[in-house]
């Protein structure tokens, strides 16, 4: 069984006098215990929204997400107190609070988990930070040092699952790595899920186990790690891995991810790629592509 399993999940957003902006379209993904996976895909295709559904942040329009088992609603999740799921948040600055000390922040995680044998200092210890933090406030510290804190404060709960939503894309290129490194350790050493959402492939490569790839709102592709990034098949996987700047730094955006993800509250007829598809034909154009694992008419199932 899938420690988390999202089917066919529907999220709408919906702003009095605004048309309703469908940010999660029918997007299906499983993670399981001691499973890293990455998901990915540009600003605004609805990454942020689904992690969020997942913690009951975000009411569900329509589908299923279940957690061992369980149906993840808001109501379900107070009923159960414990969630069992933590989120690492993108801002390591606006998520801890800055007039309460480190280790009373860490302790909150603790009383979560109802774990009495452990104190602050042992996960800030874990995370590679020293033990004399526990007493200092978060301006001390800089944003990498910060998402470590963050970090330290989710496992004190002792989740099942941990999210992160765009943990490193706030950090300096050296701290991101390492923070994603930290992520993945310590959620598989003690068997939790990880689901690690990045709009940067090149990292999400270094830590998972598979890549899951969201595209307005759908699951376009996916599949193991070493299979996605040295043979992508759907043609956004594939302009996304050709964005990744080289060594140089030097990248080439592609043609077709020039200009903005089209608007999730009017999205394209037929596969929602289309209008922006190097390789579009014309049923593409038609019929929405609702197969896995890659959402593609170029790769339908026999
Ligand atoms: N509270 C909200 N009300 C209205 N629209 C929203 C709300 N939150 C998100 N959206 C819209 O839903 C779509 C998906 O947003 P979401 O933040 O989930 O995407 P994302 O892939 O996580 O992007 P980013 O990496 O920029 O966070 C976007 O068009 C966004 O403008």
């Amino acid at each position: 069984m899938s420690l988390l399993t999202v089917d066919d999940l529907v999220v709408e957003h919906r702003t009095p006098g605004r048309p309703v902006v469908r940010a999660v379209a029918g997007a299906s993904l499983t993670v399981a215990a001691g499973e890293v996976v990455g998901l990915v895909g540009e600003s605004g295709c609805g990454k942020s929204t689904l992690a969020r559904a997942v913690c009951g942040l975000n009411p569900v329009t329509q589908g299923a997400i279940r957690f061992e088992g369980q149906p993840v609603t808001p109501l379900g999740l107070r009923r159960r107190k414990l969630t069992g799921i933590q989120m690492v948040f993108q801002d390591p600055y606006s998520s801890l609070n800055p007039r309460r000390r480190v280790g009373d922040q860490i302790a909150d995680g603790l009383r979560v988990a109802g774990d009495t044998a452990s104190v602050p200092e042992d996960l800030l210890e874990r995370v590679g930070l020293p033990r004399d933090f526990a007493g200092r406030h978060p301006h001390e510290f800089s944003g990498g040092q910060r998402q470590r804190i963050a970090i330290a404060r989710a496992l004190a709960a002792r989740p099942r699952l941990l999210i992160g939503d765009e943990p490193i894309s706030a950090l300096d290129a050296s701290a991101q790595a390492q923070v994603a490194t930290l992520m993945r350790d310590l959620a598989v050493e003690s068997g939790a899920g990880l689901l690690f959402i990045s709009h940067d492939l090149s990292v999400v490569r270094l830590i998972a186990d598979r890549i899951a790839v969201m595209y307005l709102g759908k699951i376009v592709e996916v599949g193991p790690t070493a299979e996605v990034w040295d043979a992508p098949r759907h043609p956004y996987t594939q302009a996304l891995l050709r964005a990744i700047p080289a060594p140089d730094g030097l990248g080439v955006l592609p043609a077709e991810l020039a200009g903005d993800v089209p608007d999730p509250a009017d999205p394209p007829p037929g596969c929602r790629f289309n209008p922006r598809c190097p390789q579009v034909m014309d049923i593409c154009r038609d019929k929405e592509p609702d197969f896995g694992p890659v959402a593609c008419w170029l790769h339908e199932p026999a």
